[in-house]
């Protein structure tokens, strides 16, 4: 005899008070563990930690979950735990609303205390000057390429990566109303209507196109006039209280940013290994031919994989470069610790950005 709704209901309500007592179990486990941090001054936030936790618990997953679901719950679950240790304060490139407030929620949960900034630089500052203990950057995007600003940023920089997140940027176009009769302008940040521009020639051909400073911005200034659209997140919608007149109108299904999370080293030591990371490198070569082959070598010769491999001008007027480098692994594995010494010795310069959990 098939159950019925409401004893399914009773079913689900007698687990969610088990959950609600192995929950509280766990945050109690966890206030204990941040005592022993407290005693000890050791930092809070173990991101090497919390990668484990969530690849052992995908590993463990019999389903019916899916595992990135999985994965999204217990960030949740560890960042309301790691609040009650101490909540960890988060900047990034604000208003509320922007895809970095997203990267940051995604990476810390929603536990967090949020330190929105006005600029990718006043983030790395803000992160230097331990107004915020981490700060979420975007260095990439699959479209548009590298974040040159971030990139820069790095290399004379304090601040290390202890972690990296990647967000799916979906563009919703937002107004008062759920239409797009009547739109007389839309409003965004320039990158965000070059994203669109196929989806804007097709729907919206003949309605000016305002460049603003960001797509947050323009979702607010859409909220004050009813003939203006916005192009922003979902978030934003909620943010600012407008409909979401057409969903998901970037002309690239698969547009997505990858964010690095920075802080200073006395605030959090490169993590340990998790067993699936990366190492963040900046290095320059001397002007001479074969020098970049030449630091690609060691790579190869110690079976190290390079995941990126990207070049800065270095600024001297010379045609000389910075290369921002990824590699696969931890320094604590023998074949990554001679790879980078080798690599080291043939620089003439070189900075260890950051070594950190692979994100999602
Ligand atoms: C509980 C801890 O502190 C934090 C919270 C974690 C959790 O909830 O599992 C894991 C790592 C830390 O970021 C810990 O270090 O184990």
């Amino acid at each position: 005899m098939p159950k019925t709704l409401s004893e399914l209901r009773a079913g689900i309500d007698q687990v969610d008070r088990e959950l609600l007592a192995l929950l509280n179990r766990r945050a109690a486990l966890a206030n204990e563990v941040g005592e022993i941090k407290r005693a000890e001054g050791s930092p809070v936030f173990r991101p090497e930690r919390e990668a484990q936790v969530i690849n052992g618990l995908q590993s463990a997953n019999p389903g019916p979950l899916k595992d990135r679901n999985v994965a999204h719950i217990w960030r949740e679950i560890m960042s309301a735990c790691r609040a009650l240790e101490a909540p960890q304060r988060v900047a990034y490139l604000g208003p509320a609303g922007t895809f970095s407030e997203a990267a940051a929620l995604q990476f810390f949960g929603s536990s967090i205390e949020h330190v929105p900034c006005v600029s990718i630089d006043e983030v790395f500052r803000a992160t230097a000057a331990g107004t915020a203990e981490y700060g979420v950057v975007p260095v990439e995007n699959s479209t548009e390429g590298v974040v040159a600003r971030s990139l820069d940023l790095f290399l004379g920089s304090p601040l290390h990566i202890v972690g990296e997140t990647s967000l799916l940027v979906r563009h919703n176009l937002l107004r008062q109303s759920n239409s797009l009769e009547g739109v007389q302008a839309v409003l965004a940040h320039p990158q965000a209507l070059a994203q669109c521009q196929g989806w804007l020639n097709n729907h919206l051909p003949d309605v000016e196109r305002r460049a603003v400073s960001s797509n947050a911005e323009g979702a607010r200034l859409a909220a004050g006039n009813p003939a203006w659209a916005g192009i922003a997140s979902d978030r934003a919608a909620t943010e600012f209280g407008l409909h979401i007149a057409a969903h998901a109108i970037q002309d690239d299904a698969f547009n997505r940013t990858r964010f690095a999370v920075v802080c200073l080293p006395q605030t959090l030591a490169a993590p340990e290994a998790s067993g699936k990371d990366c190492v963040s490198l900046i290095v320059s070569v001397p002007n001479r031919p074969g020098a970049v082959h030449d630091i690609l070598v060691p790579l190869k010769h110690h079976g190290v994989s390079m995941t990126r491999f990207e070049s800065r001008p270095a600024r001297s007027g010379q045609w000389e470069y910075y290369f921002y480098i990824d590699l696969q692994g931890h320094p604590s594995q023998p074949h990554v610790a001679a790879a980078l010494k080798d690599l080291q010795s043939l620089c003439a310069f070189y900075k260890v950005l950051g070594t950190y959990p692979l994100g999602e």
